[in-house]
């Protein structure tokens, strides 16, 4: 700045007024990417799974070496939430998982690529109630998992296996390698995609990160490299929305340890009560009774986003479930 500030003040002026208009005042963003981390970190013992994360692939994440000069296919794959017990239970309201499948040419060897929670979704959705812990505990991580086979029953039946294109051993390889490190820095799984409105012109002002969001990730780095994807059938998606105007920035978990927070705390703690797990019939139609009054009434929602809780102002229609299209990168 200093430098175009005494050779070309225009620039300098120009450029000032960038930096500034960019600087890091969190309630005028209008987006919030999903923070990426040094490493992932280590998982409390607290936090069980109903089902083993990823029980057929490899214990370290590791995915084979493909020939570079191999042809291996690549396929789109989505199937309902919970196909694997309920069939096409949630496919009935478009819940939908979303994978990635890959065959190599050279070796006949077909592969699965999914991201998913490690301690199933509505450990991702909502948190804990844990003795002796005055914050929300949060089992939210999710992860990659890669594994031999295509399950063709599971991805057909009620959802869709489709190729989508080619690409070499070599592009495979570095994609794996890219999955590693994607894998490692972002590690929290976020149901909800908030917005200002259900309009085309929407703010976003929290995007989601789940299993679809991977797929559109690995789509994007495999068109990066050059490949080239392509659909005879549209390419929708599952994404549950939060309707709400411009997030109030409430701060993170030091909100339950400081006197001065103590009432925001308790209501906070009290809005998630309505989503605690193990309640009786009675006890689940008195906590959607309360959660529909504070997030209609009230026009509130308390949302945990990068670790950090915000106050969402709630608007109508408040919260909708969409399957739309969003066509390959
Ligand atoms: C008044 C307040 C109302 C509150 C309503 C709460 C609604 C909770 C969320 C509704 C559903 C949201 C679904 C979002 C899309 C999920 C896509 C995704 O990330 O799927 C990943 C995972 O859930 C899939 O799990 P499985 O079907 O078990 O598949 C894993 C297997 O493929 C492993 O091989």
């Amino acid at each position: 700045i200093i430098h175009y500030s005494i050779h070309k003040p225009g620039v300098g002026i120009f450029v000032l007024f960038l930096f500034l208009e960019l600087r890091n005042d969190r309630n005028e963003y209008c987006y919030l990417a999903r923070m990426r981390l040094d490493r992932r970190p280590d998982v409390d013992p607290y936090c069980q799974a109903l089902f083993p994360f990823c029980p057929s692939g490899d214990p370290d994440g590791r995915m084979p070496v493909m020939r570079d000069s191999d042809l291996v296919s690549v396929f789109r794959l989505q199937t309902p939430v919970w196909e694997f017990r309920y069939g096409d239970v949630l496919g009935k309201f478009h819940i939908m998982h979303d994978a990635i499948g890959f065959g190599s040419a050279k070796t006949g060897r077909n592969f699965t690529m999914e991201w998913y929670e490690l301690f199933q979704l509505g450990n991702c959705t909502f948190p804990h109630e844990r003795a002796g812990v005055s914050a929300p505990f949060w089992c939210n991580q999710g992860a990659a998992c890669f594994y031999d086979e295509i399950d063709d029953v599971h991805w057909k039946q009620n959802g869709s296996l489709e190729k989508i294109g080619e690409i070499s051993g070599e592009m495979f390889n570095e994609m794996a390698r890219w999955v590693q490190e994607d894998n490692e820095t972002g590690v929290y799984y976020e149901t909800w995609t908030v917005k200002s409105d259900a309009g085309a012109n929407a703010t976003t002002w929290f995007e989601s990160y789940d299993c679809s969001q991977f797929v559109h990730r690995t789509y994007k780095k495999l068109l990066d490299m050059g490949a080239d994807l392509s659909s005879q059938t549209p390419t929708s998606y599952t994404k549950i929305y939060l309707y709400s105007g411009e997030p109030l920035h409430l701060g993170d978990d030091s909100i339950f340890q400081q006197s001065s927070t103590r009432d925001l705390a308790t209501d906070i703690k009290k809005f998630y009560h309505s989503f605690r797990s193990h309640q009786s019939v009675v006890e689940v139609i008195e906590s959607l009774l309360e959660a529909l009054e504070k997030m209609v009434l009230e026009k509130t929602f308390y949302f945990y986003y990068n670790s950090e809780y915000w106050k969402l102002p709630m608007k109508y229609p408040y919260i909708k479930i969409n399957y739309e299209e969003i066509p390959l990168p």
